[in-house]
């Protein structure tokens, strides 16, 4: 990557309502943000590794962040205008649906942004535990065509897959400071980045980019289908 560009990398995993809302976020805004010379990256991590690499815990472990978690989570879908419950079998594992993500951006380019999306509203809005091999497939099937989606969840089991998605996950925690997701690597343009943490966060990563706020406030309840 050239060291003079404004760019986000965004660090997500679909396990976690605070990326789902970011990449939200991000993805109605790409045009405007591309307009201002931004690039964005969405890039898949396993948030169980990032805890366990950070010595972080998911906030249900901790007393304090678990009774203040309602609070964060109803605050923020009212502000983007996103309403979901946390489905019955929240947390559940995301390696499944990760896997899938690494495997297809890198070998399906042009599909990775809408499985990226499907996944998170399989999950959120639709409630599929994507830990399950069927619900996962069906998702690949909204995709690609079910012989291309059957051999995309078959190789996401791959060794190939499983390491590039632990060495992500790795240098996210450990080279760019992660203990939660999502988390965000974000170039200044001028040979500077920094980290930033947290879909509430993004008015400090405008200032850091030197962007003018107003072109990139939030719009009133956006409707989902213009993700
Ligand atoms: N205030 C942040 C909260 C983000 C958040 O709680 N993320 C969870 C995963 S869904 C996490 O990784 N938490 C780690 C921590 O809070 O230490 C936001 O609005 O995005």
């Amino acid at each position: 990557m050239a060291p003079h560009k404004k760019k986000i990398e965004a660090y997500l995993d679909c396990v976690s309502p605070y990326s789902f809302l970011a990449f939200s976020y991000l993805s109605q805004r790409r045009q405007a943000l591309e307009d201002l010379n931004v690039e964005i990256e969405f890039i898949p991590v396993f948030l169980g590794g990032i805890m366990a690499s950070s010595g972080n815990k998911p906030p249900m472990a901790l007393a304090a962040k678990s009774a203040y978690s309602p609070y964060d989570i109803k605050r923020a879908q009212k502000y983007f205008g996103l309403r979901f419950k946390v489905p019955d079998f929240f947390p559940f594992l995301s390696l499944l649906p990760q896997r899938c993500l690494t495997l297809v951006k890198e070998a399906y380019t042009e599909q990775y942004d809408a499985l990226h999306k499907a996944c998170f509203q399989a999950l959120w809005l639709d409630h599929k535990d994507l830990s399950k091999q069927e619900n996962m497939l069906a998702v690949l099937e909204t995709v690609f065509g079910t012989e291309q989606a059957t051999k995309i969840l078959k190789d996401s089991q791959g060794p190939d897959v499983k390491k590039k998605l632990n060495d992500v996950t790795k240098h996210t925690a450990e080279t760019l400071g992660a203990y939660g997701c999502p988390w965000f690597w974000v170039h200044d343009g001028k040979g500077k980045a920094e980290p930033f943490f947290g879909s509430d966060r993004f008015h400090y990563m405008w200032d850091f980019l030197d962007l003018p706020h107003q072109d990139l406030e939030l719009v009133p309840a956006p409707a989902l289908g213009k993700l």
